[in-house]
């Protein structure tokens, strides 16, 4: 199947399965915080989740509950993503892609955090890789990125194999979180 039938699927089946992905979702944040990239980290990277992705609201308490400092991605021209540190909601402001995002300041970068937690809609847990909403966001930052990754896969998210075609400029993600 190439990517862009299975992104069309993937979000229907997740729209149809929400209830289930909240509910692994909790499950999903316990086991990350029993890995070692989460408990090393003092700055982690994170997304403001839409209605069917793994809830990020949980993570991003949990990570400052322990002091730990929370990125999040601001899109850019040429399909860049530049990672603002992130204080309080209502600094964001919502893009055309319907997600809220941090406002652009060059003071509050980083785009080395020690653990990015990647989003996506498909996981493939033979090669560890994923298909993600298409804008090769993730991709073009994750090709000059030294950090870890990891990525919080609920079942509906989760195949064997990649059966869509995988390229070159596909990265692995370090470490899929599992139900
Ligand atoms: N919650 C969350 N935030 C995230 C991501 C994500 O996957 N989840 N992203 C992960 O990357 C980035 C935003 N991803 C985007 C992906 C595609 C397009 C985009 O340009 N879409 C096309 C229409 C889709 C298509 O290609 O058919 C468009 O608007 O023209 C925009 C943003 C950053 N923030
Ligand atoms: N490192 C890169 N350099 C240049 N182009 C890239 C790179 N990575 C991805 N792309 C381009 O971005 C587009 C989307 O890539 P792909 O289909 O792999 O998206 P995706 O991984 O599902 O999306 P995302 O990373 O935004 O969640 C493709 O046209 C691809 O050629």
């Amino acid at each position: 199947m190439d990517k862009k039938q299975l992104r069309k699927r993937q979000i229907q089946k997740l729209n149809e399965n929400k209830h289930q992905v909240v509910i692994e979702s909790q499950q999903l944040l316990e086991k990350l915080k029993k890995t070692p990239e989460w408990q090393k980290a003092t700055s982690i990277a994170t997304t403001i989740s839409g209605p069917f992705e793994v809830a990020t609201t949980p993570i991003i308490k949990a990570a400052q509950a322990v002091g730990k400092k929370v990125y999040l991605p601001k899109t850019m021209p040429k399909r860049q993503l530049a990672f603002i540190h992130f204080t309080s909601a209502e600094d964001l402001v919502e893009s055309n892609f319907g997600i809220p995002e941090p406002v652009y300041d060059a003071g509050l970068v980083n785009q080395e955090p020690d653990l990015v937690i990647v989003p996506g809609l498909a996981f493939a847990t033979d090669g560890n890789y994923r298909v993600g909403f298409g804008g090769g966001y993730y991709d073009r930052f994750l090709a000059d990125y030294q950090g870890k990754t990891v990525a919080l896969v609920p079942s509906v998210m989760q195949f064997e194999k990649a059966d869509w075609p995988v390229f070159d400029h596909d990265i692995k993600i370090d470490r899929l979180i599992l139900v």
